[in-house]
């Protein structure tokens, strides 16, 4: 493992990627910021770059990918990427990594994700984070690059999980919004955020996940900071949505992106192709596309026909041994 200080390139200069390069800074590491507004070319850029890491809006990523394999392909033999997008690709369906890992596949690729609203990073207040791999060695070596008194860097075997939470809690992140939006309280935020997570295992196992890590740093623990903070703007899509303002009036107050509304386009192509049931997703898709108000979107959640609580776990199979009491 190398402790000595990276040459590290951040493509993006967004919210996340200056937050992230304040906290590389912090292990006295060299950090360039780059965006496809930078004066200085990306092949300047990327010059003796030990590490890539990408903060660029999902939109973008195969764009500039494509970028960086054009001008550098060579003289990238020792590097590692890491992502720390949230989204998904549409028609492909692609995760960030797996872009990634489709346009460079000698490089190692980590996935870095968890619970880290940037504007409380910028305010120097403490957090941990999650970094993932199928290169073990590389995933050690971000967290050894980034860990500090104010940052928390956990290993995960699971690149996929790790990536899939941060992606798909976007999506109950606005529902969450909305029900606070509705001011619907606390009893529904709870019912709604868990069953949220339900969803976001039921996909992600479709994907290769593994179920425990919904409920680690990057899954359950990046729900709980996006649906109970204002900070997010996945959630202020769905606070605003439910305060009677359009879609195209909110996105435009927004400061940054909110990857939840093009991700929520892409699970209900996902779940369709697989017929897996994710009825808060699909509520949000029709509540974005216009299709229904906040409150038939609510009637429309507590009206389906009652369930088991678990999936595979019939109420029928329950009784039938005499467990009903
Ligand atoms: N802001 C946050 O708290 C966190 C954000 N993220 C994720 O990081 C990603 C970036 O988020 P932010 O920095 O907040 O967004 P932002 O909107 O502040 O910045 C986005 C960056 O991507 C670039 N970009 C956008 N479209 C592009 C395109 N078509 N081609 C090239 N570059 C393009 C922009 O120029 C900018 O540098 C998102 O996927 C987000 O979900 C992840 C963790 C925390
Ligand atoms: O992913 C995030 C926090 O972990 C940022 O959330 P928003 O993109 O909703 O602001």
């Amino acid at each position: 493992m190398n402790n000595k200080p990276q040459n590290i390139t951040i493509l993006g200069a967004g919210a996340w990627g200056q937050a992230l390069a304040h906290l590389a800074a912090i292990n006295q590491h060299t950090v360039r910021l780059w965006s496809r507004h930078s004066p200085v070319s990306l092949e300047d850029t990327l010059a003796n770059t030990d590490i890539i890491l990408c903060a660029i809006s999902m939109k973008g990523v195969r764009d500039v990918a494509n970028l960086v394999n054009s001008v550098n392909e060579k003289s990238l033999k020792n590097t590692i990427v890491v992502t720390a997008t949230k989204g998904l690709e549409p028609y492909t369906t692609y995760t960030p990594s797996q872009i990634w890992e489709t346009i460079f596949p000698h490089q190692p690729v980590v996935v870095l994700s968890g619970p880290n609203l940037s504007k409380e990073i910028e305010q120097k207040l403490p957090a941990a984070t999650v970094v993932a791999s199928k290169n073990v060695v590389a995933a050690q070596q971000i967290q050894l690059v980034f860990s500090s008194q104010q940052f928390r860097v956990y290993t995960n075997p699971d690149p996929v999980g790790v990536e899939l939470g941060g992606t798909l809690k976007n999506v109950i992140a606005i529902s969450a919004g909305v029900c606070d939006g509705l001011h619907l309280g606390t009893n529904a935020k709870a019912a709604l955020v868990t069953r949220g997570l339900t969803e976001m295992v039921r996909i992600g196992n479709t994907l290769g996940a593994k179920t425990e890590t919904f409920y680690g740093l990057s899954g359950l623990g990046d729900l709980l900071a996006t649906c109970n903070s204002p900070l997010s703007r996945n959630y202020q899509v769905g606070y605003q949505l439910a305060n009677s303002k359009t879609l195209p009036e909110v996105l435009s107050s927004l400061s940054g992106t909110a990857e939840g509304v093009n991700t929520c386009r892409v699970l209900m192509e996902i779940a369709q192709k697989h017929s897996i049931a994710i009825p808060i997703t699909e509520q949000v898709y029709q509540l974005l596309a216009g299709e229904i108000t906040p409150r038939q979107a609510l009637d429309k959640l507590m009206l389906r026909d009652i369930k088991s609580e678990f999936d595979n776990f019939p109420v029928e199979q329950i009784w039938s041994r005499g467990e009903k009491c």
